[in-house]
């Protein structure tokens, strides 16, 4: 499987605030990689550098693939509230004939189930519909990697269980790679192929974890095999014990070293 997005030392400080500590990992093609860490360890600033909105201070981002997206946590502020729905989600094809910019807008729109609240204006739908319209949006484009902050963290439970289980099944019927950032350790099981687990600021990469589940994933019975449940708690493990005063290349692969031993158990 070929690489996606490579990325290799990548550093960025704000003034004398070093956000990112120099960050080496790759996601594949299809893959959907999750990562979590400590709140303010600079997950976003990493999404940031990816995505181009901030030049990283050190190091390089190379992305198999010319389109980018990316799905915000707040729909209400990225979602333009005087555009219908389906004129929002036409809104970054604007270089393509109208023609096409239509098709792909309502195809986008029947694969989140909005196919109906076409010339809806945002405010019209729930907080979770108006997610659905900013995924759709981003997979209009036909994105080479969807980048994704905390993309459900301002949904109630039982939204938050569908655009999961909308998101697994958009990324297998379309073959997309997905970057998510979430702050959440069982949606990053539930959600990912992978996760990258980051240290506290300055964001150290400190576990990259594949996920042993099956593919198909359900919010009943994945939640309750016995792999989630082990993983789950590792991640947690790893979060809590993310200490900066400790030599983080020591303690990195010390947690490598028994994370081994406890998924191979
Ligand atoms: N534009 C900026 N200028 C200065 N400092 C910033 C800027 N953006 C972020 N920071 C700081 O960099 C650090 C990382 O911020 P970032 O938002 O990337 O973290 P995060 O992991 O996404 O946080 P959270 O989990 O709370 O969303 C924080 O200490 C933050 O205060």
């Amino acid at each position: 499987m070929s690489n996606m997005l490579e990325v290799a030392d990548l550093g960025h400080t704000y003034g004398d605030h070093e956000a990112i500590g120099g960050l080496t990992f790759t996601v594949r093609a299809g893959e959907l990689v999750c990562v979590v860490g400590p709140s303010g360890c600079g997950k976003s600033t990493l999404l940031r550098t990816i995505s181009g909105l901030v030049a990283p201070s050190r190091g390089d981002v190379s992305l198999n693939g010319s389109h980018l997206a990316v799905v915000f946590q707040d729909y209400s502020r990225s979602l333009f509230p005087w555009l219908s729905v389906q004129g929002n989600v036409e809104f970054p094809l604007r270089g393509l004939p109208r023609a096409e910019r239509r098709a792909r807008a309502a195809e986008a729109l029947e694969w989140v189930g909005l196919g109906a609240a076409a010339r809806k204006r945002p405010w019209q739908l729930s907080g979770g519909m108006q997610q659905r319209v900013a995924i759709a949006r981003a997979l209009a484009y036909r994105p080479s990697l969807l980048l994704m902050d905390e993309p459900f963290a301002s949904v109630d439970a039982q939204t938050r269980f569908e655009l999961e289980d909308l998101l697994l099944r958009v990324r297998r019927e379309h073959d997309t790679t997905v970057l998510v950032v979430t702050h959440d350790i069982d949606e990053s099981v539930y959600l990912g192929d992978r996760i990258l687990v980051l240290s506290g600021s300055p964001a150290r990469l400190v576990a990259d974890l594949e996920v042993p589940l099956p593919a198909e994933r359900n919010q009943v019975t994945t939640r309750t095999d016995e792999g989630f449940v082990a993983l789950r708690s590792k991640v947690a493990r790893l979060l809590n014990v993310g200490k900066p005063s400790m030599d983080m290349e020591k303690w990195a692969a010390a947690e490598r070293e028994s994370l081994s031993e406890t998924v191979s158990s």
